[in-house]
């Protein structure tokens, strides 16, 4: 990762970036953020590419001519598509977004084949057309073990250029211990969120800092009320809003992109699901949330952090679900290339 004039890592020059399910709801909250440059900054020009399915084009379209009528200085072009190796074809950063739901009535084993048939050949599209520095985060669930059905097709790209959204999940939590010990987000650091983006999740403070002291709470409150609260937070918004997080979800797309690309601070870490090379007992292959720093455009997971007994079974609760999820879509066919 070179260097660029103004001395930030990253893009120095235009970006192609491509959108999933560009015309939902994080989409709509995503893309007008995106091409204001809150992903790469304000000197780095955007080339957006939205991807939808053909009944949402009209809408993709209605997306774009606003994106036209905001006349943002960096967006250089807006493409549309409901074919992926066009809107793949050359980019650089791939957001999938757009994902089947769960409906009424359906089952696991139906919710991973449905998205096994959007993961699988955008991740084989992206293989086959997207520019070398390929970069993508997966945000539509089940998002790990999309983003490792996503790699599976994706032989030639790094594995580790694929990764699953849990930086909502993380900003979720400072928040939750700012609210609770009346301290600003600004000044702390050091959480983590460990697993799966579901509701196994493993929220952790036990090495999390206030203005650089370690956070001294409740470990009641934390068992009650921090971890049910960042982990059912998807749920409760569904509950309130009636439809799942979506600014949110958009913004933490920004925010783990950018420190993707651009590096975390000093001194401080954040989450995201990777795939994992057995730090911490997890599992090789599978996409898991791990504490990460990144620079140079590539994240590391923090190494030698204390787990204690409690963390331990938390972590082993949530690793044993994507365990789960992994042997269903292996089953189904899913991971080619994998037993
Ligand atoms: N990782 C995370 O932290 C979060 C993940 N999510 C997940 O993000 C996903 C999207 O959420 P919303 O935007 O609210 O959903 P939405 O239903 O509003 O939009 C999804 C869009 O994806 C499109 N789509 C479906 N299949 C597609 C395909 N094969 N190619 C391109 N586009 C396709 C649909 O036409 C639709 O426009 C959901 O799976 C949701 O559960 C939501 C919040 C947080
Ligand atoms: O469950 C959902 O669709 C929404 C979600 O992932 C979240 O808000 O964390």
């Amino acid at each position: 990762m070179r260097s660029c004039r103004n001395g930030t890592t990253g893009y120095c020059h235009s970006v192609k970036i491509t959108v999933t399910g560009a015309a939902g709801q994080i989409g709509y909250a995503l893309l007008f953020r995106i091409a204001s440059g809150a992903m790469f900054g304000p000197d780095v020009p955007i080339e957006l590419r939205l991807l939808e399915v053909p009944q949402a084009m009209r809408a993709a379209e209605g997306i774009a001519m606003e994106l036209d009528d905001c006349a943002f200085p960096q967006l250089k072009s807006v493409d549309i598509s409901d074919d992926p190796t066009r809107a793949f074809d050359g980019t650089s950063v791939a957001l999938l977004v757009g994902s089947r739901p769960r409906t009424a009535g359906m089952e696991r084993g139906d919710l991973l084949a449905a998205n096994g048939g959007i993961f699988g050949p955008q991740g084989r599209a992206i293989n086959d057309t997207a520019a070398a520095d390929i970069r993508v985060l997966v945000v539509g669930n089940p998002a790990n073990t999309n983003a490792m059905i996503a790699a599976a097709h994706a032989p030639d790209v790094p594995a580790a250029r694929f990764n699953a959204m849990t930086r909502l999940d993380h900003n979720r939590a400072l928040s939750q211990l700012a609210r609770h010990t009346g301290a600003p987000v600004s000044s702390l650091a050091r959480m983590t969120i460990w697993g799966n983006h579901s509701a196994t999740q493993y929220p952790d403070l036990s090495q999390a800092l206030i203005t650089g002291d370690p956070v001294k709470v409740e470990q009641g409150w934390v068992e009650r009320e921090f971890i049910p609260t960042v982990a059912g937070r998807g749920a409760a918004i569904i509950d309130a809003r009636g439809s799942s997080s979506a600014a949110s979800a958009a913004n933490a797309a920004i925010d783990h992109m950018r420190d993707w690309m651009r590096g975390t601070k000093a001194g401080d870490w954040t989450s995201a699901g990777i795939v994992s090379h057995g730090s911490y007992g997890v599992p090789a292959g599978l996409v898991c949330s791990f504490p990460v720093t990144s620079s140079g455009g590539n994240w590391q997971v923090v190494p030698d952090l204390p787990i204690n007994a409690f963390s331990r079974s938390r972590i082993d609760g949530s690793v044993a679900e994507l365990l789960d999820e992994r042997a269903a879509v292996a089953a189904l066919g899913l991971l080619p290339g994998q037993a």
